[in-house]
């Protein structure tokens, strides 16, 4: 199978470097210093267990000299959606399947908007992963799961879960539910970016405070009452599945927003805290820790200010 990574930062070359370690042909799309990174001395995945490096990848910024591939997986950060779903325009062709990981809601809906007629499937990836320096992925490990919409059981679909499946540090589900998988990894991520990012602190500290504790689970039972009010059907139970999670996590966890907030880097808070208060103003649904967490950093969301 031929896949393209768009945007092979933490998630996009994590899940390209275990897919080639597997025997797939990946090419990476990617752009400035960790391009000619990964073209001169290719890719590292530092990790405590499972640790790679691909000597030779194959790496550009310019789509139109790959041609259309059979899978693209999508992990630009939000904001960059639109444009670089417009530059891969030459990576679709007729039968090209676009798999989006990119956390929120609303990924399938932009990348369609900007790209239309292309076969746009939803997916969530539970996987902790960020670039440390040019080339150079950093992972704690634990997690690398990923859900993707089973597409009525679409053959490339089925051909990249094998894949998954083949290769080390990564597993794939097809699913007929994808809104549900979507649902519920937006009300958990929007809950820990919104906590760590907030209160500069890792999941330990939040999870062994009696009044972060509190917050952290309020930032959750707002996910899971906006998600219902929108008409979700999220489980009864999500909500004490969710703290249960966060408490078996190691206490060194944090999200990716709060690695973002931390190095001045822009954040995709307007489409997690940001949405759930939005959501929460349509549907008369009181969100206030969300809010909360918007109103305070929203100064910080396109980088820290100068
Ligand atoms: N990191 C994590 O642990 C997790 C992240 N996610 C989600 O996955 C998505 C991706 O996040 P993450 O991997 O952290 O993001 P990163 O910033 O690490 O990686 C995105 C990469 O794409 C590059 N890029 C953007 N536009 C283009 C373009 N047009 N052409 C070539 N390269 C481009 C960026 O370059 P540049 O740096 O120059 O902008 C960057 O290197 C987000 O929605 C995030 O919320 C989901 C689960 C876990
Ligand atoms: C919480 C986590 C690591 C789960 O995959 C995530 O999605 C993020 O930090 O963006």
């Amino acid at each position: 199978m031929r896949i393209a990574i768009m945007g092979s930062g933490g998630v996009g070359a994590y899940v390209g470097a275990r897919l080639q370690a597997a025997g797939e042909d990946v090419v990476f799309i990617a752009r400035g210093a960790h391009l000619q990174a990964l073209q001169h001395s290719g890719l590292r995945i530092e990790t405590p267990e499972h640790a790679l490096h691909l000597e030779r990848v194959t790496a550009t910024d310019d789509p139109s000299s790959i041609g259309p591939v059979d899978l693209v997986i999508f992990a630009v950060k939000l904001w960059d959606t639109e444009a670089a779903a417009r530059a891969m325009a030459p990576l679709v062709g007729p039968q090209t399947r676009i798999v989006t990981l990119q956390n929120g809601i609303d990924s399938v809906a932009l990348i369609s908007g900007a790209l239309p007629g292309a076969r746009v499937l939803g997916g969530v990836i539970y996987v902790s992963a960020v670039i440390e320096s040019p080339g150079v992925i950093r992972s704690p490990g634990g997690m690398h799961r990923i859900v993707v919409d089973a597409a009525g059981g679409d053959a490339v679909i089925a051909a990249f879960c094998a894949a998954c499946e083949r290769a080390t540090a990564l597993d794939a589900t097809a699913t007929d539910a994808i809104d549900i998988a979507i649902w519920e990894k937006f009300v958990t991520l929007a809950a820990i970016a919104g906590a760590t990012s907030l209160l500069r602190a890792r999941m330990g500290q939040i999870m062994g405070h009696p009044e972060t504790r509190i917050f952290q689970r309020q930032l959750i039972d707002e996910g899971v009452a906006v998600g219902r009010a929108a008409g979700q059907l999220l489980r009864a139970e999500l909500a004490d599945d969710v703290m249960s999670r966060l408490t078996s996590l190691p206490g060194s966890f944090r999200s990716s927003m709060s690695e973002d907030l931390e190095r001045g880097k822009p954040l995709e808070l307007q489409w997690l805290s940001g949405r759930v208060h939005g959501l929460g103003l349509q549907h008369g649904v009181p969100t206030p820790a969300h809010s909360a967490v918007y109103r305070a950093l929203v100064l910080y969301e396109h980088g820290a200010p100068v």
